[in-house]
């Protein structure tokens, strides 16, 4: 009997979690000021572990994304956050479709994309594009930039006719801020920072209403990034595109998200708009990472608090029972062990009135500022500029100082803009 009262206490608990925890993310994409255009549900993705060559067993699974729940709203920026190997690329690659999950949904629009095939699934891809990391190795070098940005025009041929599609690419590498005539160049005769530039025309060829960005900075200089982030700011505003973002470098999801989910081990562990994240961070793990985020400034020092984080991230194949990063955390205890903490706003903020007041799955979510507020930082100045100002990107003029932050471009370049906050940092 009290184990059946109990049992229906805890399940009226959860179900009051769920609703608070549909509440507060409908609260976040109205935060945005509009409907998700994209809702995630449970998201996983098993990779078998197999056993035998000529008779291949399964004897595990690695568990990349073990699930994962948010949404997105039209126009706004989720970015994402964690150590390497914690499942974002994976998260990214189920997202536009190169991938099908182990289970849960993606809604697009109401749509689940898992349950489509054939032309439904085609058409609902076209608007759901990615920009890769690596300008270097996810270009085709024998294409020129021509065919490589007009490729996507081959499988959906109604986006622009055959007559249509030089005319199309032109347009495109003007809008990336590169000009029209290098049409006929190869990727070897650019830069990396134009190189990602042609990568995002590509993306943006099918019109698409969402781009999920796996790292689309982290390969290129310090002194570049900022003018690729400024370039997928202005584009966000022009074509209201809506981004995933995901990266390592904690102050460029700052820079650009709206909000911010930080992910260990398969799942996200906090999500909230970029001030609750970064001001007000509540779970160990969201503290520790900003922690680490360099603090240039001597006087900006005294609000860093230093947290080290000791041992290794587990395996994927096998995460520790209960709260997966409880390993790792200083105030871990038996309940961590025993039960499973549901991303949800913890008890102790739920009334208060309070930026503390968003997801995070810790059973002693204590809110702690580790990173000195926005705006005590001076922004690194850089005046490179290109030769023909349109987004050549040129390396730093000789003393520009690089070290930390990205640069933003000189005035009156393609992508004026505010720099990312100073301390740039990277967390794996
Ligand atoms: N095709 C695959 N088969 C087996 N395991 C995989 C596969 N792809 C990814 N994994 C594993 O899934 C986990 C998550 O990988 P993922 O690339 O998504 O992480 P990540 O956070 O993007 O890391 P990084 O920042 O280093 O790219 C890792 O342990 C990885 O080894």
């Amino acid at each position: 009997m009290h184990a059946d009262h109990s049992g229906r206490r805890v399940a009226r608990q959860e179900g009051e979690v769920a609703r608070n925890l549909l509440a507060k993310s409908r609260q976040q994409s109205a935060y945005a000021g509009r409907e998700p255009i994209l809702e995630v549900r449970d998201l996983v993705k098993h990779y078998p572990l197999t056993q035998g060559i000529v008779i291949k067993k399964q004897v595990g699974a690695v568990k990349a994304v073990d699930g994962v729940s948010f949404d997105l709203g039209a126009g706004e920026t989720l970015g994402v956050v964690g150590e390497s190997g914690c499942g974002k690329s994976t998260v990214a690659r189920l997202l536009v479709h190169l991938e099908q999950p182990t289970a849960g949904s993606i809604r697009y629009k109401g749509e689940d994309v898992t349950k489509l095939s054939g032309r439904a699934l085609k058409a609902v891809r076209r608007n759901i594009q990615m920009v890769f990391q690596d300008p270097y190795t996810s270009l085709n070098p024998r294409m020129t930039v021509g065919d490589i940005i007009g490729e996507p025009y081959e499988i959906h041929p109604e986006v622009a006719p055959k007559g249509d599609r030089r005319r199309k690419v032109q347009d495109l590498l003007d809008v990336v801020g590169l000009n029209p005539e290098y049409i006929n160049r190869y990727p070897h005769q650019f830069s990396g920072g134009q190189r990602q530039r042609i990568g995002i025309a590509r993306g943006l060829a099918l019109n698409p209403e969402i781009i999920v960005a796996d790292e689309p900075v982290s390969a290129l200089d310090v002194s570049v990034q900022a003018q690729v982030v400024n370039l997928l700011d202005r584009l966000q505003a022009e074509f209201n595109l809506s981004y995933v973002f995901i990266a390592h470098d904690l102050s460029i999801v700052r820079h650009i998200s709206d909000r911010v989910g930080v992910m260990y081990l398969g799942r996200f562990i906090e999500i909230g708009t970029d001030a609750e994240i970064y001001d007000h961070p509540t779970h160990p793990y969201t503290q520790a990472l900003l922690s680490a985020v360099p603090v240039p400034d001597p006087a900006a020092r005294e609000y860093r608090e230093r947290i080290i984080l000791h041992g290794d991230v587990p395996s994927p194949a096998n995460p520790p029972s209960g709260c997966r990063f409880r390993t790792r955390c200083w105030k871990a205890q038996e309940r961590c062990e025993l039960e499973v903490p549901l991303l949800a706003v913890p008890a102790a903020f739920r009334d208060a009135d309070s930026p503390a007041r968003h997801d995070s799955a810790c059973h002693f979510a204590e809110e702690k500022r580790v990173v000195p507020p926005e705006g005590t930082l001076e922004p690194v100045q850089e005046t490179a500029r290109g030769d023909d100002g349109r987004g050549q990107d040129a390396p730093a003029a000789p003393g520009a100082p690089v070290s930390g932050a990205p640069a933003p471009e000189a005035p009156g370049g393609p992508e004026d803009g505010p720099p990312p906050a100073s301390g740039s940092s990277r967390v794996s």
